[in-house]
């Protein structure tokens, strides 16, 4: 398949213990071809391998390398995993010549495909362009059901990624494209983004986000002394939706955390606050799939903002299996 490449073992290295203490000896290096659909809960590793979008964006190229930095990573983590829980590397999609919406399309294909196997996707990137072709294919997933689904967005990020695609699509430009689709479609565009840095966006965006109804949280406000208030916030946007697509672009965080991206936020947020909505929303039970954007392994320093987000894919794992 074109803008695809089967998963590589390589990446899957750690201690040894043969008693599946590691990750890496947990997990199953999985082509998409191969993949059986899921009898018990099953999670799905898929990179999103492009950094055409940041380019685009003027931005700092590097991410591509950034799903195995993160997978490799992630192999070296303690297993707890129950038995029954399976782990697949289905590899990654790739962006061969440039060519952004082929590796979106394959993406939203990928995702479809996936969910149809009762996976539970954990996308990992790659530009925040990841966000368009990730949130279609659950969408296309989701009209395969007999009654209409709708889906709420929730944002972890320093930028609300609303610039109008006038010009070209890039990874500043997904939910204004989704959102675009939402007015086409009649149907509402749920958004919420946790995190906004008021130094990072400008007076248009702001402004888009206002015309398009967006709720979002400032970044001043995005910490744990608020999380009662935040917690309120997150329930009434959950609550009016069916299901819950997350997309936690690692540049919200701090850079003392993720100093690994393209554009770094000193003043950005903790993983704390983040791991403490994640519990109130996947809590919901209505988290549908999750993606990890923007790490930037040129930029990284020690490994840490890979280690970051493989903590992350570890938290969710972890709570997706119960334990
Ligand atoms: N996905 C990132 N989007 C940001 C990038 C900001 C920057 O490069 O400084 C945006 O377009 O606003
Ligand atoms: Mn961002
Ligand atoms: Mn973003």
């Amino acid at each position: 398949m074109k803008h695809y490449k089967a998963p590589i073992k390589d990446i899957w290295t750690g201690r040894v213990s043969n008693k599946w203490l590691y990750l890496h000896e947990k997990v199953h290096c999985t082509p998409l071809e191969e993949l059986p659909e899921a009898q018990k809960k099953s999670i799905a590793l898929l990179g999103y391998a492009c950094d055409e979008g940041v380019s685009r964006n003027q931005g700092r190229p590097g991410a591509v390398n950034g799903p195995d930095a993160i997978k490799s990573s992630f192999a070296k983590m303690p297993n707890h995993l129950p038995g029954q829980v399976l782990l697949h590397d289905v590899g990654n999609i790739t962006c061969d010549n440039g060519d952004m919406e082929a590796a979106q399309e394959t993406l939203s294909d990928t995702v479809l495909t996936l969910l149809q196997k009762k996976q539970f996707p954990i996308v990992l990137g790659g530009g925040h362009d990841v966000a368009y072709g990730h949130y279609h294919g659950i969408e296309r997933y989701l009209d395969t059901k007999k009654e209409a689904q709708t889906i709420g967005i929730i944002n972890f990020d320093a930028h609300f990624d609303l610039r109008k695609n006038t010009e070209q699509n890039n990874s500043g430009t997904p939910f204004y494209q989704i959102a675009m689709e939402c007015q086409e479609e009649h149907i509402d565009f749920n958004y919420l983004c946790l995190g906004i840095r008021k130094d990072a966006n400008d007076r248009v965006l702001f402004q888009t986000a206002r015309d398009l109804d967006v709720t979002y949280v400032m970044s001043d406000t995005f910490q744990a002394p608020f999380l009662e208030e935040i917690n309120t916030w997150i329930h009434a946007f959950v609550k009016n939706v069916d299901h819950v697509y997350v997309t936690i672009d690692l540049d919200g965080f701090s850079s003392a955390y993720a100093p690994g991206v393209s554009a770094p936020s000193p003043m950005g947020f903790t993983p704390y606050i983040v791991l403490e909505c994640l519990k109130t929303i996947m809590g919901s039970g209505k988290l549908i799939s999750l993606d990890i954007a923007e790490m930037n392994p040129k930029y990284d320093i020690d490994g840490q903002t890979a280690k970051l987000a493989a903590s992350l894919v570890h938290h969710v794992a972890h709570s997706i299996a119960g334990s």
